[in-house]
């Protein structure tokens, strides 16, 4: 591949990429995802050290240390619009010389672990729920601008998907799987589902306030979805476009949901935080018995 543009790999002048404000050294090859920049530190809370607290705009990064395992926590802030900035730096960070501006001949394969919040659209899923995406469903257009290649076993689930929904005007949804190895790992014993990813938080998940849905029964035509023993168990606004653009990256990566919102019982957590903490500390229990 040939040398990269300064237009398409932008580097500040300190040597960090454009908007992370990070320089290689400074990621470790486990990183936790977070929307809220807020939810950084509630994560690196139980950490033993440290090392680095970095960031621009929404994407705030620190890196430190539980015993001898090195984890990175960054925030991507809303949506896959943001995943889209977060994915490509990330990935640059580790496999792009940023002196030649040539794709290096090893790759790093990083391990990305989401921590976020999400709506359930099960009945049988109370608040508090800890869930594992087993798959993200795109209900955004990000993957469009990508060339995904799916695999054989994503592209029958998603035919099945793209029939339920066929009344559905304006929705061209695309389909990944999770890492495997981190689904069976950080995701062990979890309950777990496809996440449908929507581009809003409002009438695209099917929300009313003032203004009129255009989809009719959003949320029932989402759950109403089955196929062998996959369901479609709840909404949120990043893992689809995280799972396609790792995958796409050869990166892996899980997304682990709090679930804060009841949706079909009209039920939204008033203990948020405690959801939240609950989750991040099953994770990094679990990211600490990772091999390195
Ligand atoms: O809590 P986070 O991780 O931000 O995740 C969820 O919460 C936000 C909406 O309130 C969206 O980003 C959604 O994906
Ligand atoms: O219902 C919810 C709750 C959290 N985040 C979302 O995107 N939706």
């Amino acid at each position: 591949m040939s040398k990269l543009s300064e237009a398409d790999l932008i580097i500040n002048p300190d040597g960090s990429i454009y908007h992370l404000n990070l320089q290689p050294g400074d990621l470790a090859d486990t990183v936790i995802t977070v929307g809220d920049p807020d939810r950084i530190s509630s994560v690196t809370k139980y950490f033993d050290r440290i090392e680095l607290r970095k960031g621009k705009r929404e994407f705030l990064t620190q890196t430190g240390y539980i015993g001898s395992k090195r984890i990175t926590v960054i925030s991507t802030g809303i949506g896959t619009d943001n995943i889209d900035i977060v994915f490509n730096e990330l990935d640059a960070l580790v496999n792009i010389d940023f002196e030649t501006r040539l794709v290096k001949d090893q790759l790093t394969s990083l391990k990305l672990i989401r921590i976020g919040t999400s709506g359930a659209i099960q009945s049988d899923l109370p608040l508090g729920t800890i869930l594992a995406s087993s798959h993200g469903l795109g209900m955004d257009s990000l993957m469009h601008y990508y060339n995904q290649q799916s695999t054989l076993e994503d592209s029958v689930i998603l035919r099945h998907i793209k029939k339920h929904f066929a009344d559905v005007q304006g929705i061209e949804p695309y389909l990944t799987s999770a890492d495997a190895g981190l689904l069976a790992t950080i995701g062990r014993g979890m309950v777990q589902g496809i996440t449908a990813t929507a581009p809003g938080f409002y009438g695209p998940q099917g929300r009313q306030v003032r203004a009129a849905n255009g989809v009719p029964d959003l949320i029932g035509m989402l759950n109403s979805f089955g196929h062998q023993n996959l369901r479609i168990t709840n909404l949120e606004m990043e893992t689809a476009g995280i799972y396609a653009l790792a995958k796409l990256l050869g990166h892996q990566a899980i997304s682990i949901n709090a679930i804060l919102a009841s949706r079909l019982n009209f039920q939204f957590s008033t203990q948020p935080d405690v959801i939240v903490d609950q989750a991040i500390k099953l994770v990094l229990e679990r990211i600490v018995q990772l091999p390195d």
